[in-house]
């Protein structure tokens, strides 16, 4: 008989590269039910209106935030183009996120599995820390037009970006699972729907192994 307490949640790491449809997909994922843990809103959240990171931001960065919180803009004119300024800046905002990411796995205890929606997972070594790796893609001119559609964005700065994430085609080797997003919404849902049967199966196979 299985006397071994439940395994916990599977834990899904989901990524991909800047403007591959990630958010999206994790919306996706949340309508089917599944919790997901989102960092990039953490950030958000870290960084926004009485922010509890503000005081640290602006010490480092004067004159990067306001009463709005931190001007993305400003702040990320700082830092996209100065590794050391970048890393500074990861110093302050990572362990922050790290602490809300056990709080919402803390939280999760009962789901079969769990999505870490973390947009450097390959880049800062999460990808060894979770059971299973989604990453989101579609082709190059897909991407390019989605985040040159941005505002606020040109090319210069989306050279920057990319420079300092993990190549898609890389990423996709390294993965579990990819979902394609250079195709029509409704495709990529169906998609969603499958992976989602997909790890559950995968964590009820699990917890029968225990
Ligand atoms: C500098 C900031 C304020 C700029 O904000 P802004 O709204 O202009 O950009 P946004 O956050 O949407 O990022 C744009 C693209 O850059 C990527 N990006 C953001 N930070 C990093 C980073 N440290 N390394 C590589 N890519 C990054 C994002 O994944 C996204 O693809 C913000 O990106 C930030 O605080 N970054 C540091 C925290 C971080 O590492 N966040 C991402 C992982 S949780
Ligand atoms: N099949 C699809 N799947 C996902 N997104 C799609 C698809 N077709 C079109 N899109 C559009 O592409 C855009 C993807 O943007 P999204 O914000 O999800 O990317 P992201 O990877 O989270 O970006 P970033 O890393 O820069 O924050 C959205 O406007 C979305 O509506």
């Amino acid at each position: 008989m299985n006397t071994k307490p439940p395994a916990g949640p599977l834990v899904v790491g989901l990524t991909g590269s800047i403007g591959m449809g990630k958010s999206t997909v994790a919306a996706m994922l949340r309508e089917e039910g599944v919790p997901v843990f989102d960092a990039d809103a953490a950030v958000h959240a870290l960084q926004g209106p009485g922010g509890a990171l503000l005081a640290e931001i602006e010490a480092r960065f004067p004159g990067s935030t306001g009463p709005a919180g931190v001007d993305r803009a400003v702040l990320g004119a700082r830092v996209f183009e100065d590794p050391a300024a970048l890393a500074d800046l990861e110093g302050i905002v990572h362990p922050a996120v790290a602490r809300a990411q056990r709080d919402f796995l803390d939280t999760h205890t009962d789901a079969p599995f769990v999505v870490l929606d973390i947009p450097l997972l390959f880049e800062k070594g999460g990808a060894a820390l979770v059971d299973r790796v989604v990453v989101v893609s579609a082709p190059e001119t897909v991407q390019r037009e989605r985040v040159l559609a941005r505002p606020g964005m040109n090319q210069e700065k989306f050279s920057d970006i990319l420079a300092l994430q993990t190549p898609d085609r890389e990423k996709r080797q390294r993965a579990d699972h990819v979902i394609d997003t250079g195709v029509p919404l409704a495709e990529t849902r169906r998609a969603i729907a499958a992976l989602v049967d997909t790890l559950r199966d995968l964590s009820s196979a699990r917890e029968r192994t225990i």
